[in-house]
């Protein structure tokens, strides 16, 4: 039986809370993380082809393929390479397949749109050569890829520890209304992790049992983004972002990952879409977006 095209959305990932708690003898730092993943994102679609092919789209596909090191670089090469060597290593050769990326999220910006989508290629890629990896063998490829590339192959509300790679599933935990707004000034995670001013802080407490969404915001208030201040001080736009989010009616703000992004959490939909609209129209030079988190429920 031959491929079909089939196509597998890379959910922005959103770290709702991040708190950077030490540094392992290789550099790489611990962390305790509250991540959801939005209804918004990248798409990658996998058609049959005669050979191998790559094609980018969407409002940000022009800024990838106009780095330095070009698609080569791209994660989802990696991650289809790796996929591959790992199937061909268990005596399985995988057909040519032609992917396009449908690049949605700004580059380099915390929402994890590069490990999204090495994610999605890994889950896509799967789908479409109809073949299968032990578990451990496909979060081994994924931590390979990037240490935020586990948590997106799961895309559902989880605590992310370690460097990212030891995951618990979050089962009660609300849909938050958000806006995420980012003003397109492009971070560096090493960079961000580099000027860190304090390495060992506390961890994150004991998570709300219930799905209470005043419970879950009282508690996030009181958490971090303990790379927020280094992320502020190399983009001081960042500040300007997380005001307009704050003066639009957010209940919460705070910056995700290593920046730039910034997310609001909206008491609705409806109220998070009216604030994207009245952001969109002061700042037309900004990335803004309304969406929603899921919670996970559907699988
Ligand atoms: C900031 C977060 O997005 C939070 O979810 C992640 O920790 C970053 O994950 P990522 O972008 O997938 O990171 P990688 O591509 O694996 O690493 C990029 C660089 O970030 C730094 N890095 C990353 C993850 C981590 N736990 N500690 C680190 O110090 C390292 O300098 C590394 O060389
Ligand atoms: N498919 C891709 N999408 C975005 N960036 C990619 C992709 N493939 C490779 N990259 C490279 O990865 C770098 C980080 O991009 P990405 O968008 O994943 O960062 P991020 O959103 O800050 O991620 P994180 O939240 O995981 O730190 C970019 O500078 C880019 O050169």
């Amino acid at each position: 039986m031959s491929a079909e095209t089939t196509s597998e959305a890379a959910p922005a990932k959103i770290n709702l809370a991040l708190h950077i708690t030490g540094q392992r003898a290789d550099g790489y730092h611990l962390l305790d993380s509250i991540v959801a993943f939005a209804s918004h994102g990248d798409l990658l679609t996998f058609s049959p082809a005669d050979r191998d092919g790559f094609g980018l789209a969407g409002r940000f596909g022009a800024s990838l393929s106009a780095e330095a090191g070009g698609k080569d670089d791209n994660l989802v090469l990696k991650a289809r390479d790796l996929l591959r060597a790992a199937l061909a290593a268990d005596g399985h050769v995988m057909e040519p397949v032609a992917i396009e990326l449908e690049k949605n999220l700004p580059v380099a910006s915390g929402i994890g749109g590069g490990s999204a989508d090495a994610a999605a290629t890994l889950r896509g890629l799967l789908r479409f050569w109809r073949a299968s990896l032990p578990p451990e063998t496909l979060s081994a490829i994924a931590l390979k890829l990037g240490a935020d590339v586990p948590m997106c192959l799961e895309s559902r509300p989880l605590r992310a520890r370690a460097i990212g790679e030891r995951i618990d599933m979050l089962g009660s935990i609300p849909r938050f209304a958000l806006v995420l707004a980012n003003p397109l000034k492009s971070v560096s995670t090493p960079d961000i992790f580099r000027r860190l001013a304090k390495r060992d802080n506390p961890p994150i407490g004991t998570l709300p049992t219930s799905c209470d969404i005043a419970a879950w915001i009282a508690f996030l208030s009181g958490l971090r983004n303990d790379l927020e201040a280094p992320a502020r001080a190399i983009v001081p736009e960042i500040a300007s972002v997380s005001t307009a989010l704050r003066e639009a009616g957010s209940q919460l703000v705070r910056m995700s990952g290593s920046g730039a992004t910034c997310f609001g959490i909206f008491s609705d939909r409806e109220q998070a879409e009216k604030a994207a609209l009245e952001l969109e129209s002061r700042h037309p030079d900004w990335y803004v977006q309304a969406t929603e988190t899921e919670n996970g429920s559907a699988g």
